[in-house]
């Protein structure tokens, strides 16, 4: 039923008179129709399926239509409309605050109806599949974040060890969570950050130590290898590992049994492990911070999570998350004004997701009553004139700027890339290189990558 693109309606009303009514526009405005009348069945319904249009009573016998509102994940569900035959200006100005579409006053003309089905079946054309829907409390639906939820689903049950690459902030230990909890393991979810501990006592917090080790070891003491036995060890920032260690987290991933320090014994360990890093693994094997053997090892199953500002249209998706977490914290209703949403939009993100959350806990603990307001952006960024020039700002990365200078240049080009590597005084494959670069990365798409160096027709 997910993959088909009829849409889909859920009517919660215990009125049968007014279901019926509705059935029966549904028909002719060819949607599907779900129909419960309590609270009760339309939680059971908004579990089991998506629907693009929900049509809520106010008043039901066990509850207000408007605390399903309040509970439904609005990334999972299309638009909600209220249709009350008790209105007041009370549950009218709660339902304005939230994504209610119409508030709908009973008896509702057939006409509004077959229009909500309307829009809900233009909605449907373009929803996304179930498959490509978030996984494990992520939020996206952007391109790539739609086939990053995929390939999580996808590797998730397999005992195949993964590697997660991506800025600070994209979402990595999310990423290792996703997996930990569609893959089935019993056991626990372990995060170490590798970066964090120190080298020394590194060894023995992961693999555990035998009483009198060292001196302090009072006690014998299971690591975090042992902590996550049937379940998952999230290593982050892994590359920040003492290539001593490195060399035995090999051993123990190939032998699958570990000995604990200053201990003889052998334990079998079953443990599923995620690795990241914020490096890209291939410098920092090249780097010296990473050795080959183990990157291989850890990188059975690579992933890469593209940083924020190559996936702006999460943003706003992320923003509304991230506010709606904090009303539910606080049983509040606040809202962004009408520029906030594109003022996020509009800045860089070098610290990604986890900026962007603290921005709005930011704008949301300032807020004047209900309404955050976002201010204007004021770090650096590129900005490219009306008369083709670029300017940037003082502080912005060489990275940032050879890129900025690289595909405006290109895109001023018609996207030759000899004319383009002309103007820019280097050669095609250097170029043809920067955009494998950034197409990993997830910065640009495959069009603007074309085939090779020499791929241009000639100018
Ligand atoms: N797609 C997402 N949906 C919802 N929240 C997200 C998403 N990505 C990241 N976050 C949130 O952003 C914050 C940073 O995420 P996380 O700690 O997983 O990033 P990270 O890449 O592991 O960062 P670091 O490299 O600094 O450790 C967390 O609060 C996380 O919940």
């Amino acid at each position: 039923m997910d993959q088909s693109n009829a849409a889909r309606v859920l009517v919660v009303d215990d009125n049968d008179a007014f279901r019926d009514i509705v059935a029966e526009v549904a028909r002719l405005e060819q949607c599907e129709l779900t129909q419960a009348a309590t609270l009760a069945e339309a939680r059971c319904c908004v579990e089991e399926a998506r629907f693009d249009l929900l049509l809520v009573d106010l008043s039901l016998p066990d509850g207000n239509g408007l605390d399903l509102v309040d509970e439904i994940d609005l990334t999972e569900h299309g638009r909600i409309a209220i249709a009350t035959g008790f209105p007041s200006i009370e549950s009218a100005v709660r339902a304005v605050r939230k994504p209610v579409v119409e508030y709908l006053v009973k008896p509702v003309a057939v006409d509004a109806l077959a229009k909500l089905m309307r829009d809900a079946r233009e909605r449907a054309a373009t929803r996304l599949p179930r498959a490509a829907a978030p996984v494990g409390g992520m939020v996206g639906q952007s391109a790539p974040m739609r086939a990053l939820f995929e390939q999580i689903r996808r590797v998730a049950p397999l005992d195949v060890a993964v590697f997660v690459h991506g800025e600070s902030g994209t979402g990595k230990e999310l990423v290792a969570q996703a997996l930990h909890e569609l893959s089935g393991r019993s056991g626990r979810f372990i995060a170490v950050n590798c970066g964090a501990i120190a080298h020394d006592l590194l060894s023995s917090q992961l693999f555990g130590h035998e009483r009198g080790a060292f001196t302090g070891a009072a006690q014998a003491h299971g690591g975090f290898f042992e902590q996550a036995q049937g379940g998952t060890l999230f290593l982050d920032e892994v590359t920040e590992m003492p290539l001593a260690l490195q060399v035995y987290l090999l051993r123990v991933l190939e032998t699958r049994t570990l000995t604990r320090v200053g201990g003889a014994r052998e334990i079998p360990v079953d443990v599923r492990i995620v690795a990241a890093s914020n490096r890209d693994p291939q410098l920092a094997v090249a780097n010296g911070h990473l050795r080959a053997d183990l990157y291989y090892r850890l990188g059975e199953f690579p992933l890469t999570i593209p940083p924020l500002r190559a996936r702006r249209e999460d943003i706003p998706l992320l923003a509304r998350h991230f506010l709606e977490r904090l009303n539910r914290r606080y049983a509040t209703t606040r809202v962004f004004d009408a520029d906030s949403l594109r003022r996020l939009g509009d800045r860089n993100w070098p610290g990604n997701v986890r900026e962007l959350r603290h921005a709005v806990q930011r704008a949301y603990i300032l807020a004047d009553q209900d309404t955050v307001t976002i201010a204007e952006d004021t770090s650096p960024r590129a900005i490219t004139e009306h008369d083709g020039s670029i300017r940037f700002a003082v502080g912005m990365s060489f990275d940032d700027v050879e890129r900025e200078m690289l595909l405006k240049t290109l895109a001023a080009s018609s996207n030759n890339k000899r004319r383009a590597a002309r103007a820019l005084g280097i050669t095609t494959k250097t170029i043809y290189n920067r955009l494998l670069r950034y197409r990993e990365q997830g910065l640009i798409g495959d069009d603007l990558v074309g085939s090779g160096p020499d791929d241009d027709k000639p100018d």
